[in-house]
């Protein structure tokens, strides 16, 4: 096991201990928001590319930001898609790399054209309103657990978007499932009642049930069109010759809202602490969002396209967001064929692992990388991946969701900076395990719970209600507290 075959020269690195590898120091947890420790070490060591064994399996480790770019751009020819056992083994399929590429030949205009810029022009209004009326619920609570309220929103908004799923009216909680699945994806596998495995499994298979139901429904009941996903489906299940099938359909379905309401709510959270962390940010974002109101005619009036676009500072803010959240510290690809570069040899078959969190916190690329500074990004044009920016992937597996994330964040810290104020109670730190990858290629790590104390202010900027009593059901839990204000 210490010395694989190979055609040639593999990079330096450890191939841990048989079997086992190095997964379990590639699995310990980083609290910090720098390099996973893992990474860093072996970065001192070796250089920014080597070698390494993480379940069972061999991997070759990128850290340059040239490398990650060019896998990347070389998906479907030198590299495809891959996903540790573990994951396929929860999904039941026995390659979900196959399913990502069915999804990216056959599904993806679908998926963009739910997510382009012309449908989040007509779902900005939806979405504001959503927001606001979060948030006014929030205000009347004690406190609020961030994470989980942030979740609760994109999710609600996101089923009802996809497949008119609407979470309050609906006798079985879809969401429910989801947040069992996600709690169990960092368990021990054991499958017996009682675990968070077992509940991770059960909800899995929960949603999907679920999920089949809705869509069964709705072919008994065909009527109006909803231009939803759903629509979309049954059209192409219809079709002669198709080869989309009620299973994949399903899969992918599950895919998307899983894909899309733990990463954004991860973002927001983050976007939130680091507010709360700098008053400067904070003033700035809060003269940007309140000029968008003084220069309107009405000030009730809803939220523009136009102005939604014009909201430079936001942008700048959430990209820093996301290139420190690292909600993808790594990405996995596996080499297709054998591969030469740099007088060292890739194995076809081993698994390359991209790391956007080293490129993201890379000194060379980003000044003093851990400091939280969206001014860097003054003056950049970032639609898409860059090879020094890397936080929505690259390539042609670039997150179709990115738009649809950011209307999603800045539409929030509108109304969020706008009418509330708030203060933090307690936590939002960070426990990632970098290693564990999910379909649709997010990591997940656990985060400190987070809370708000929402409070109501007024005209003057005057609290309404006092209402500041801590979330108390989780003992980690923290909070963050919010008062509203209405704009002078
Ligand atoms: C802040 C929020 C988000 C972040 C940081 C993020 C990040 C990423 C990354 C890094 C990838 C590339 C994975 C790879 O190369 O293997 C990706 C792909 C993907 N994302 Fe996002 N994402 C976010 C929001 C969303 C949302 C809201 C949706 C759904 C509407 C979504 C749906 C997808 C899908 C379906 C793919 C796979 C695309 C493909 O394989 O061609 N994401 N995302």
């Amino acid at each position: 096991w210490r010395n694989p075959r190979c055609n040639g020269k593999l990079p330096p690195g450890s191939m841990g201990f048989p079997l086992l590898g190095e997964t379990l120091q590639f699995f310990s947890r980083n609290t910090t928001n720098d390099i996973a420790p893992f990474l860093k070490e072996r970065m001192k060591r070796y250089g920014p590319v080597f070698k390494t064994s993480i379940v069972g399996q061999p991997v070759i480790v990128l850290t340059d930001p040239d490398l990650n770019h060019f896998v990347f751009l070389q998906e479907g020819q030198l590299f495809q898609s891959w996903y540790p056992d573990t994951f396929t083994k929860i999904l039941g399929r026995q390659n979900v790399g196959s399913l990502h590429g069915f999804m990216f030949k056959y599904l993806k205009n679908m998926v963009l054209s739910l997510f382009g810029p012309e449908s989040l022009k007509k779902m900005l209004p939806e979405v504001e309103r959503t927001a606001c009326r979060r948030l006014q619920r929030w205000s009347i609570q004690e406190t609020v657990e961030l994470k989980e309220a942030t979740a609760a929103m994109i999710f609600d908004l996101t089923a009802k978007k996809l497949i008119s799923y609407d979470q309050d009216n609906a006798p079985q909680n879809l969401r429910e499932n989801f947040v069992a699945f996600i709690k169990g994806l960092l368990s021990f596998p054991l499958d017996i009642p009682g675990t968070a495995y077992h509940k991770c499994l059960q909800g899995r298979k929960n949603a999907m049930k679920l999920l089949k139901n809705l869509l069964n429904e709705r072919r008994a009941m065909p009527g109006k069109s909803r231009s939803d996903f759903f629509d979309f489906v049954l059209e192409e299940l219809q079709k002669e010759g198709t080869i989309l099938t009620e299973e994949i359909a399903l899969d992918l379905m599950f895919l998307l809202l899983f894909a899309s309401f733990e990463t954004t709510s991860m973002a927001l959270t983050l976007a939130v602490k680091f507010l709360s962390d700098d008053p400067s940010v904070l003033k700035k974002l809060c003269e940007e969002h309140e000029k968008i109101l003084r220069n309107r005619e009405n000030t009730d009036s809803g939220l523009t396209w136009k102005e939604y676009k014009s909201m430079t500072y936001t942008f700048q803010f959430i990209n820093e967001t996301v290139r420190l959240a690292n909600i993808a510290p790594v990405i996995f690809r596996k080499a297709i064929r054998e591969i030469h570069f740099k007088g060292y040899t890739i194995p076809a078959g081993w698994a390359i692992m991209v790391c956007p969190s080293a490129v993201h916190l890379n000194p060379a690329k980003y000044k003093d990388p851990l400091t939280f500074n969206p001014s860097r990004w003054e003056g950049v044009e970032i639609n898409g991946a860059t090879k020094n920016f890397m936080a929505f992937g690259g390539g042609m597996r670039f997150c179709v969701g990115a738009d649809f994330a950011k209307v999603q964040m800045a539409v929030f810290l509108h109304c969020l900076v706008t009418k509330y104020r708030w203060e933090p109670i307690k936590g939002g730190n960070i426990l990632r395990t970098p290693g564990l990858q999910l379909p649709d290629g997010f990591h997940i790590w656990l985060m400190e719970k987070t809370g708000m104390k929402v409070i109501a202010r007024d005209s003057k900027g005057m609290e309404k209600k006092k209402t500041q009593v801590y979330h108390s059901a989780q003992q980690k839990a923290t909070g963050i507290s919010l008062t509203q204000h209405h704009h002078k």
